[in-house]
């Protein structure tokens, strides 16, 4: 249960003992937002309350809870005194599951109340840590569930690691014994036998750490590729959304540090662990065989080292954690400056863009530093007590030889085992600090692994199998439907942005084959359209249509698929032209398309000039090409699909007006030969004067719509006004006012 649903809850609580207190004296009375309380746990305002519909006595009266702009709940207390409770099914769905709770009968509303409290204060209990543990830490059990599909290889590892710390345990008893031996008359048989024994007990170890070493690294190696592979997977299938509220550094921190920091400790650390463990217990037991009374002096220094370790322990973890955070703001940095080094050059600022790096991993140093301090102490500390209780031992073990007590043999060995039990505790303390590292680094990587994608704009499992090619409309005769579009009164604003609406009831159709142009002052929501129509956001309220069918109720690669867009902001892959062309068009696309697709888009002229033609590398993003070619490879890139709607952002804006004309010809050639309906999103006026149909956005609806000629004819129109500010003519303004220093 997340904190929202846990404030949807205190909230209901309140609304139900109000409907309580209401109908015992006989009346409904509509509770406000203020009566309800709602700021004794959570601000009104952090909820988000929306004021409540302004109702009569005796209407349905509803209530909005939302926490940050996502999860959005609305409870609506109706006439009858059902209650109705509404979630949205993700953040940015319009769409709701709904519950109903209806009962005249007092008891049965106040049992619902006494099971809201129960629930409420169990919930306060036990879910914040809860909570608090996913988002920061996962517990011991989950992370070691990553290491189960090893687990055959692993045991095999822990094996070869029992005979190696086997091997190791016995060592200490036989230098005693060898000590003892030589102190004997005629015992160079004895010593031989020993000798040699011992000479095979090494070999044996050693294989035993051979295997351990090969087998360890390998599955550690494993684990992080595959939990390299399942993270990138799970961000492959999340919603747009859920990337406007992250960095991509810290998310490519999470594939690379965080799954090695797992991996490793799922072996490696594992490995320590089980060895220092055994190596801790075994030697106990050696040392209470050998002498109990001395063992007293022995392990005098553990309980020093529990307390320091456990101190230790937790100050390690929350630096840890801070470290993590600071590497990843680091790797942010350093990743979004090296790709834009062109601008970064442009403007001078590589001192400030390295003076801005250096203080962060200089933040991340400091924190590094604390926690080798720390960690200095910590040894240093373990190092003298360990020195401390060795000199116990000789100290009280000498006498005890001196008394025949016990012999010179059984001293060494007592002090070799004294001295492994030290490494074992100190090493088992420094390995609780490394998985309580893990631990952070795990809840990092479940965020993400078991984070459920929005089922209306994300991509679900069966979806990201069934490729882009595969996906079916779930509709059987949507295949041969018309290419109709209609937006229906669709309010939106961007989940990372509740506060600011784009589209405020927008409405506007485009007939099958039209060329309709959208334009509109910058910011006005012309790109927005295209993220709504391949369902990369969903509308909060009204509809989109395709062909006569909501969108939502369509699978989405088949969606996607009627649709070739050219993004403003043109990205191409590090590759050839030939794979940027073909990208997303599927593997049997044939090179006579491809060809067709780069003629229409103007493209082939230029690729066959360069050196290797159409396997010439663009360079990361593309950037080895002008814009101009990046805009034509892109438009080439979205008709090879051989789409049914076609989406042209700003697609020509970095061409020359000569290359522009014949584009727009050879599109509307292949639009009409196809029936292929056009959205071309433009401020030039030539691509507005060739369209069907222009519709001008302003202030989330839309201002004007009909034919270009019609609302440049009109002096008063938007449209014209926006053509006089292209053209230059529009602004009757001062110079002082154009430089920002108008009164
Ligand atoms: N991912 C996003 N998260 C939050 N807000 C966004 C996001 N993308 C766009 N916006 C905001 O939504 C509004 C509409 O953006 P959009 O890109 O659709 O405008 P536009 O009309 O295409 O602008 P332009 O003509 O400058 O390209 C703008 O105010 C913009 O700041």
């Amino acid at each position: 249960m997340n904190a929202c649903c846990k404030q949807t809850y205190y909230s209901l609580t309140k609304l139900l003992s109000h409907v309580l207190e209401s109908q015992k004296h006989q009346r409904f009375q509509v509770p406000s937002i203020r009566k309800l309380n709602l700021s004794s746990r959570t601000s009104c305002h952090s909820l988000g309350c929306t004021s409540p519909t302004n109702t009569p006595t005796g209407s349905s009266s509803q209530y909005r809870f939302v926490k940050s702009g996502n999860n959005e709940c609305l409870a609506t207390i109706e006439k009858n005194w059902t209650i109705v409770v509404k979630r949205r099914l993700c953040a940015e769905s319009s769409q709701y599951t709904s519950t109903k709770i209806s009962s005249q009968n007092l008891s049965f509303w106040q049992r619902v109340l006494k099971r809201l409290s129960n629930f409420r204060r169990a919930s306060s209990k036990t879910n914040v840590t809860e909570q608090t543990v996913q988002e920061e830490f996962v517990s011991w059990r989950k992370l070691f569930s990553l290491a189960k599909p090893e687990s055959k290889m692993l045991s095999l590892a822990l094996l070869a690691q029992m005979v190696s710390v086997g091997t190791t345990m016995i060592f200490p008893m036989a230098v005693g014994k060898i000590v003892d031996i030589i102190q004997l008359p005629n015992s160079v048989d004895q010593l031989k036998w020993m000798a040699s024994a011992l000479a095979g007990l090494f070999v044996v170890g050693a294989v035993a750490v051979t295997v351990r070493v090969a087998l360890m690294t390998t599955i550690g190696e494993r684990i992080a590729r595959d939990l390299r592979k399942q993270v990138f997977k799970s961000l492959m299938k999340q919603e747009l959304a859920f990337f406007d509220g992250r960095q991509s550094g810290e998310l490519v921190n999470r594939l690379s540090n965080d799954t090695s920091v797992v991996s490793k400790t799922l072996t490696e650390n594992l490995a320590r662990g089980i060895r220092s463990s055994v190596t801790t217990t075994g030697g106990i037991g050696f040392l209470i065989y050998l002498s109990p009374t001395l063992t007293v002096a022995a392990l005098s220094f553990i309980p020093f080292l529990t307390i320091v370790g456990g101190v230790y322990g937790s100050y390690v973890r929350s630096l840890s954690k801070k470290l993590q955070d600071a590497l990843a703001a680091a790797t942010q940095v350093a990743s979004e400056r090296i790709s834009a080094i062109r601008t970064v050059r442009l403007f001078a600022g590589e001192s400030i863009e390295a003076s801005r790096y250096t203080q962060r991993i200089e933040d991340a140093f400091q924190l590094a530093k604390k926690v080798a301090i720390a960690e200095g102490f910590y040894m240093g500390g373990g190092f003298f007590m360990g020195q401390a209780s060795l000199l116990a031992v000789l100290w009280f073990g000498g006498h005890q030889v001196l008394q025949g007590a016990m012999t010179v043999g059984q001293l060494a060995s007592f002090a070799m085992y004294a001295v492994n039990v030290g490494f074992g505790v100190s090493s088992l303390a420094n390995g609780y600090g490394q998985l309580t590292r893990a631990q952070g680094a795990g809840a990092r990587i479940f965020a993400i692994l078991d984070r459920k994608p929005c089922p209306l704009t994300g991509i679900t499992e069966s979806e990201m199998e069934s490729s882009l090619y595969s996906g079916s409309s779930h509709i059987p005769h949507v295949e041969n439907y018309r290419t109709s579009i209609i937006f229906d009164q669709v309010h939106f604003y961007y989940p990372s942005r509740p506060q600011h609406s784009v589209f405020k009831g927008l409405s506007f159709q485009v007939e099958p084959g039209e060329l309709l142009a959208i334009t509109g002052m910058s910011g006005c929501g012309k790109s927005t359209i295209l993220s709504l129509l391949s369902r990369l956001y969903i509308p909060q309220e009204g509809h989109i249509y395709l062909g006569g069918y909501d969108i939502n109720s369509l699978d989405i690669n088949w969606l996607r698929r009627q649709i070739g867009a050219v993004p403003q902001d043109v990205v191409l892959f590090d590759g050839s032209i030939l794979e940027n062309i073909s990208y997303g068009a599927g593997k049997d696309v044939s090179m006579d398309e491809i060809l067709r697709a780069a003629t229409v888009a103007g493209a082939d002229y230029f690729i066959r000039q360069l050196p290797y033609g159409y396997e010439t590398q663009v360079g990361e993003r593309g950037l080895s090409l002008s814009g101009g070619q990046r805009q034509r490879i892109a438009l080439a890139r979205a008709i090879v699909r051989r789409p049914r709607i076609l989406i042209l952002d700003e697609a020509t804006s970095a061409l020359d007006v000569e290359s522009e004309a014949s584009i727009s010809e050879a599109v509307d050639l292949l639009r009409r030969k196809e029936d292929m309906c056009t959205i071309v999103i433009a401020h030039r006026l030539s691509t507005l004067r060739d369209s069907n149909h222009v519709i001008v956005l302003n202030k989330g609806v839309v201002a004007e719509s009909g034919k270009f000629d019609e609302l440049i004819a009109k002096p008063k129109s938007i449209l014209s006004r926006l053509m006089l500010i292209s053209e230059g003519h529009g602004m009757e303004v001062t110079d002082d006012e154009k430089l920002g220093r108008g009164t």
